[in-house]
């Protein structure tokens, strides 16, 4: 079932440890297929380099398997969250990468100071609040989802296709798995660059909106120029 989608899932995990965003079982990328409405996903606890296509598990926006043997990722009603609130999105991914995760932990948004992030985001890469006691009682992997979604009130998650769970690490979408891995590699660089900001003035000024803007209009914008096209 969808060995195609499944092998592109396979790969975009494995290129998540290619770049350095993940180590042992940290992380994972989904992608679904909107026409059947399903969602391929890593499996829970398996280590990258004993990966491959047959493991991948396929699982419904209600997040009931329905084909695999193995367990799907712990954060798949995370990812399905996403799926269902963004109906744009191809691609989930979910990294201990750890100039973001320093952000998480420190439960600050990532302003937009320079125009590496202005390229990818029209603004700061946000972060949620934490989950609440009773949010974890209740359901600890759907309030995470909850908590993404409410960061994103008002906010246009393809002009901002990247977040910070607050104590946790960063999440990244994007239209396709690869996309979305593309740009959770962006988000951990924009979080190292902010970092060394902060160290090199002692404090995050902000880019100029016009320079903001012309950046990131040049690559998404209505009239886009950038690159080849
Ligand atoms: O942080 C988490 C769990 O929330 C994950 O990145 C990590 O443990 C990987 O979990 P899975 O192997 O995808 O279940």
């Amino acid at each position: 079932m969808l060995k195609a989608l499944r092998e592109a899932v396979l790969e975009a995990n494995l290129e998540l440890n290619r770049r350095g965003v993940v180590i042992y079982t940290w992380g994972n990328v989904s992608g679904i297929d909107r026409e059947a409405g399903l969602v391929v996903i890593k499996p829970s606890g398996v280590s990258y380099d004993a990966m491959c296509a047959d493991d991948m598990v396929v699982v419904n926006l209600e997040n009931e398997v329905v084909w695999g043997e193995k367990k799907p990722s712990s954060d798949t009603r995370t990812h399905t969250a996403l799926y269902r609130a963004f109906p744009r999105i191809g691609g989930v991914v979910h990294t201990h990468s750890p100039h973001a995760v320093g952000w998480a932990q420190a439960r600050m948004e990532i302003p937009c100071l320079g125009t590496t992030q202005a390229d990818y985001c029209s603004g700061p890469i946000p972060c949620t609040e934490p989950l609440t006691p009773e949010q974890v009682e209740r359901d600890y992997e759907g309030e995470t989802g909850v908590n993404i979604l409410r960061a994103f009130e008002g906010r246009d998650p393809m002009a901002q296709p990247m977040v910070l769970l607050a104590g946790h690490g960063p999440f990244a979408w994007g239209k396709t798995p690869d996309d979305a891995v593309h740009n959770a590699v962006v988000l951990e660089k924009c979080a190292e660059m902010a970092t060394i900001t902060r160290m090199a003035c002692g404090g995050l000024p902000p880019l100029e909106d016009y320079v903001l803007d012309y950046h990131y209009q040049r690559k998404h914008g209505a009239n886009a120029w950038y690159g080849q096209k």
